[in-house]
């Protein structure tokens, strides 16, 4: 957690049975609107890796865009689309996972890593985990080294973050909500 995981929290609003019922959706779009929040929230991840020689911030289609290139822009480094499938227009790999609610596909462009590059993985939210280990894996397919996964929001009760240091990778988390929350 970072120093302002609180203060983050507290501008992240729950928005109960959505998209379907049972889901407590938890929507980043008021940090996102409060300038002050969403400076934090950049600074946060700055701060964390402005020493780690980072390549290249891949970040997950869509909101983990909305978070990694700041980041990229800010550390100097390259900004990569890992995109839902069918959007990439060259040549691709994918990957495919669950959702907490339904399936889906990532996919990258072969050529968006060079073997050993050091790679963050963005997203917004880490629910089961099976959005940023696919994109994990796409990485590592791809000849790059995954240094951690860092997201705004982790649910850990949906055991994704668990998951993810379980196949070897750090997770970083700037707030976590509980489902009682
Ligand atoms: O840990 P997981 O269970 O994989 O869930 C997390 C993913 O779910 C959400 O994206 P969503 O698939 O809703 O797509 P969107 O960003 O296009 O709205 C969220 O932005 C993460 O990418
Ligand atoms: N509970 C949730 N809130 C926001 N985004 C999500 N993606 C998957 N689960 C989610």
């Amino acid at each position: 957690m970072s120093i302002y995981g609180d203060y983050i929290k507290s501008v992240i609003r729950t928005v109960p049975d959505w998209p379907q019922e049972g889901v407590n959706f938890r929507d980043i779009t008021p940090l996102l609107q409060n300038s002050s929040a969403f400076r934090k929230l950049i600074d946060s991840f700055v701060h964390r890796y402005q020493e780690l020689d980072l390549d290249a911030i891949a970040a997950i289609d869509a909101r983990g865009f909305i978070i990694g290139a700041p980041l990229a822009y800010e550390l100097g480094c390259s900004f990569v689309p890992v995109r839902k499938k069918g959007k990439l227009p060259f040549k691709t790999i994918s990957e495919t996972y669950s959702l907490e609610y339904g399936h889906s596909s990532v996919e990258l462009h072969s050529d968006a890593f060079q073997k050993g590059d050091r790679i963050l993985v963005m997203d917004d939210l880490i629910a089961t985990g099976g959005t940023m280990l696919a994109a994990a894996k796409l990485i590592q397919r791809s000849g790059g080294q995954v240094v951690e996964t860092a997201t705004i929001v982790d649910l850990p009760e949906l055991g994704g973050s668990r998951r993810i240091r379980e196949e070897g990778h750090n997770v970083f988390a700037v707030c976590s909500f509980l489902e009682s929350e």
